[in-house]
């Protein structure tokens, strides 16, 4: 019999590649300002959490002494208005994301959605990727009064999934996932294939290569 509970996944660089679409808004917001494109490189270091925390980064490296006036408050508006539409144009599911949902749910486990993403954006995206009706919850970035690192996002998404933190797995690939499964007292696995340092790794219950690797992995975190 395999051991089944609540499987939390991450968003962007979890199961999906969202860096392509990203970086293109990033790089339209830079023109829209006069100010020189940076790389895809440059940008996935800024993804993991928020909106609002892409978009201060993004100020301090491209306009440091605020030479274009843009503002936290302006640019998020503009990011969000240009990304919301056209956020599945570039961006991939992980290889293997299909049939490790599928594998899990055939498993008896109940799947979640927690991302730092607006929740409208994040429903867009499971929408065209026709995986919506997967999940039990899907905690955004905008559901909660708080977000990740903050633990009670991951707990509001965990209630909403109707599980239990000592039967949850977060699925992460950033600090804020390990930090906010820490917090919740639930497993976490570090999702190696996404955005994050590999030494993210230690933060981490255990760690997967792909996500061929994850049911394998959950099962084994709740054994
Ligand atoms: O940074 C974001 O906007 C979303 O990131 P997440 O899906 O990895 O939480
Ligand atoms: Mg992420």
């Amino acid at each position: 019999m395999v051991q089944s509970g609540l499987a939390v996944f991450d968003m962007d660089g979890t199961l999906l590649d969202s860096l392509p679409d990203i970086a293109d808004c990033v790089r339209e917001i830079l023109a829209s300002h006069s100010l020189p494109p940076v790389t895809d490189a440059v940008v996935r270091g800024m993804i993991g959490n928020g909106v609002q925390a892409l978009v201060t980064q993004l100020i301090r490296v491209t306009d440091p002494e605020g030479h274009t006036g843009m503002t936290p408050e302006e640019t998020v508006t503009q990011f969000l208005s240009l990304y919301t539409p056209r956020a599945t144009r570039l961006s991939r599911l992980f290889p293997g994301t299909e049939g490790a949902l599928e594998t899990l749910r055939a498993q008896g486990w109940t799947l979640a959605v927690c991302t730092n993403k607006p929740e409208a954006a994040a429903r867009h995206i499971l929408d065209a990727f026709k995986l919506t009706p997967l999940f039990a919850s899907i905690g955004g970035g905008d559901s909660f009064p708080v977000r990740k690192p903050d633990p009670a996002h991951l707990l509001g998404t965990i209630a909403q999934a109707g599980g239990h933190p000592a039967s949850t797995v977060m699925i992460g690939d950033m600090m804020p996932d390990l930090l906010a499964a820490k917090g919740a007292r639930t497993q976490s696995l570090f999702a190696a294939w996404g955005y994050g340092d590999p030494t993210f790794a230690e933060q981490a219950s255990a760690s997967a290569a792909s996500m061929a690797d994850v049911p394998g992995k959950v099962a084994a975190l709740l054994a």
